[in-house]
């Protein structure tokens, strides 16, 4: 069986490789592309369309309910109803006054749909498939897990953690910090330069120059990282007994890049993984498929070549099960 076609989602696809593809040839080139609406630029126009449909669609309907609850006198505008795009338009209606646009709005909804969607997938891809292979760090999350997440819920069941419980959560913090230094979701950053200027190690920059900062090659420099570079040690980011997490500059670790146009994204980014990570891992094992190959694919974002192939299986002993079954069923169902 395969997944379902999601126009938006492969929409999303054309339009990060139309970024590459833009940074690979003459900017003459594809702007005339874009203006006969041929070549990958056609692709990119329509993608364009089907991405900004999706967005303006949910914006509307929001819109209405706005509309609709402005007239109503019953206030449901609690923390556990927090909606996002809801906000989003309350406040950029409060900021912009008469000057309002959905365009605008439109604009950073798609911004942050770029920003946060396949940066997370493709971490979580290595993430996962690097703790797989190192069953003695998968072995410490899920012992860290146990202690921080059981407080609350006393069983191990799928249920959210909450935000303390999320900064309890040291261990983990480093083993995504390690995935993301060995595999950047970005591995490179364009720069240009404005005007003339010189580099830290001494190398002239002239005015419009292109600058392509490695983030990949930065994670592997054994100078940076010392003799072990190449190991998935989650141990380097983590101090105290494991109850403090090391600061490690963002000039050092650039995954997130640095200075003030730096990721603004990055709490949401480890609060999303975490919860995404606590709630499959402790319920279920995750194995790769043993001939399958692992190979990044070199591109805006650091995708898996063939993906990744796993096995999945539940970590729940079948006599928990069948408790489950037994406690849920009547009595007189269960055999
Ligand atoms: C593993 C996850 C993520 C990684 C590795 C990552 C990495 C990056 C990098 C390298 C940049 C470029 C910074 C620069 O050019 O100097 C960036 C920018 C940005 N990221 Fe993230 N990101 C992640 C997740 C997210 C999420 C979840 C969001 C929000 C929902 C987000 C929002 C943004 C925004 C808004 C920018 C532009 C900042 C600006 O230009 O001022 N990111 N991110």
């Amino acid at each position: 069986t395969s997944f379902p076609r999601v126009p938006c989602a492969e929409a999303f696809d054309v339009l990060e490789e139309a970024v590459v593809y833009r940074h690979c040839v003459p900017k003459w080139v594809w702007k005339l592309q874009r203006w006969l609406h041929v070549g990958w630029e056609g692709k990119t126009v329509k993608a364009e369309e089907c991405l900004n449909g999706f967005v303006e669609e949910r914006i509307r309907v929001k819109m209405v309910e706005k509309r609709a609850k402005e007239s109503s006198t019953v206030n449901d505008d609690d923390d556990d109803n927090y909606d996002f795009l809801m906000k989003l338009i309350v406040e950029t209606e409060r900021l912009m006054g008469d000057c309002y646009s959905s365009k605008f709005v439109r604009d950073i909804v798609v911004s942050s749909m770029v920003a946060g969607r396949d940066t997370i997938a493709v971490a979580l891809s290595w993430f996962f498939w690097l703790v797989a292979t190192n069953p003695g760090v998968e072995d410490k999350i899920l012992e860290e897990l146990d202690r921080v997440v059981i407080t609350q819920t006393g069983e191990k069941e799928v249920i959210f953690s909450s935000i303390e419980e999320l900064n309890k959560m040291v261990y983990l913090h480093g083993a995504i910090s390690e995935t993301l230094r060995l595999y950047p979701s970005v591995p490179y950053e364009p720069k240009q330069s404005l005007k003339d200027d010189v580099l830290p190690s001494g190398h002239i920059v002239g005015r419009n120059t292109r600058v392509l900062v490695s983030i990949y090659s930065m994670g592997r420099m054994e100078d940076v990282w010392g003799k072990d570079w190449m190991e998935f040690r989650p141990e380097r980011w983590v101090a105290n007994k494991k109850i403090n997490i090391i600061h490690v500059p963002s000039y050092k670790f650039a995954a997130f890049m640095a200075g003030p146009r730096s990721c603004s994204g990055r709490k949401i980014a480890y609060t999303q993984m975490k919860t995404i990570i606590s709630c499959v891992l402790r319920k279920y094992k995750i194995d790769v498929v043993g001939d399958h190959p692992v190979v990044p694919l070199p591109s805006i974002m650091m995708f898996m070549r063939h993906g990744l192939k796993v096995r999945i299986s539940s970590r729940t002993p079948v006599s928990t099960i069948i408790n489950v079954v037994n406690s849920i069923l009547p009595v007189d169902s269960v055999e």
